[in-house]
């Protein structure tokens, strides 16, 4: 057997296009949708992924307000901004980029963020919600994934679905909305002892650790659905997975590629959140 791959790009470039389509079409909109996004410090890898999601708000039509604030910025600075923020009407969704740096109480900051505002879906509320079937935003890197295992008519109901990772921002919420769909959920994280075994007997595997090569092709069921989170850089310096991708890809039914794979998705999401944001607040 060989994998089909899951083009999350291809995927991605679907649904900018119809919150593009969508923002042209709202004529009597007061303005267009807009996203804050917050920049603390001066991580290079951040600053790109921030270039990303204002190149990527640009293109589908979305303003977006980029706010930086210096390393070493006192935490009450950032939350005196969040609440400006907060209370600005032509602001739809903020983004704190995470990680903050040392010394940031990130949940606290989270929590700072008016919850209708909080497009990551990492607010408590949110998450609360996610938890109890409510409605509210949803992270977007597991959204992603439930896009793409849906635009492959993955059966989900039933299906035995393993998480690798239980972060707040991928592994739990991403077991949660498998759950949700009626999956038999299994969570694995560093001190689970038979990772291979559960792997093995797993319909979809959903790795998101952050550890190139972990997932191998011995230990994924011929035919399973294998979605990689991982971002790693290999030897080369060459962006990467958690799986072994070409050796995987000859057992696997379906698999996602690193890049190009849940990366795309997670912008899309992003996207797709403040578009929602902006559509309740004036009721469109
Ligand atoms: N508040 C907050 N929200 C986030 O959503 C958030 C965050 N903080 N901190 C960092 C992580 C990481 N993240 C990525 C999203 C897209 C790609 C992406 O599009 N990657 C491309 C490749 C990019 C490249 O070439 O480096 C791909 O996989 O094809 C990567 C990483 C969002 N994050
Ligand atoms: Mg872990």
């Amino acid at each position: 057997m060989s994998a089909n791959i899951i083009d999350g790009k291809a995927l991605a470039a679907g649904i900018r296009q119809e919150i593009r389509s969508k923002i042209q079409n709202f004529t009597d909109a007061p303005r267009p949708p807009c996203l804050a996004v917050i920049l603390v410090g001066d991580n290079p890898a951040s600053q790109i992924y921030v270039r990303n999601k204002i190149k990527a708000c640009l293109d589908t039509g979305i303003t977006s307000l980029e706010k930086r604030l210096l390393a070493d910025a006192s935490e009450a600075e950032l939350l005196s901004l969040i609440k400006e923020l907060n209370e600005d009407d032509s602001v739809d969704g903020i983004l704190v980029q995470l990680p903050l740096p040392k010394g940031f109480d990130e949940q606290k900051v989270i929590r700072s963020i008016a919850a209708e505002k909080d497009v990551d879906g990492f607010h408590v509320e949110n998450m609360g919600a996610l938890v109890t079937g409510l409605k509210g935003f949803r992270c977007c890197t597991p959204h992603g994934v439930m896009k793409m295992l849906e635009s492959v008519g993955c059966p989900l109901e039933g299906a035995n679905a393993l998480v690798i990772g239980r972060s707040n921002i991928v592994g739990k919420p991403m077991a949660l909305m498998l759950l949700e769909k009626n999956a038999t959920v299994t969570v694995a994280h560093s001190r689970t002892k038979n990772l291979k075994e559960l792997a093995k007997n797993a319909d979809i595997i959903v790795s998101a650790v952050g550890k190139a090569g972990l997932v191998t092709d011995d230990m994924v069921k011929p035919g399973a659905v294998v979605i990689d989170v991982g971002m790693n850089r290999n030897q080369e310096g060459k962006l990467c997975g958690d799986v072994d991708i070409e050796a995987v890809a000859r057992v696997a039914g379906f698999i996602t590629p690193v890049p190009g794979g849940v990366g795309p998705m997670t912008i899309a999401m992003l996207l797709d959140n403040t578009m929602r944001a902006f559509e309740n607040r004036f009721n469109l």
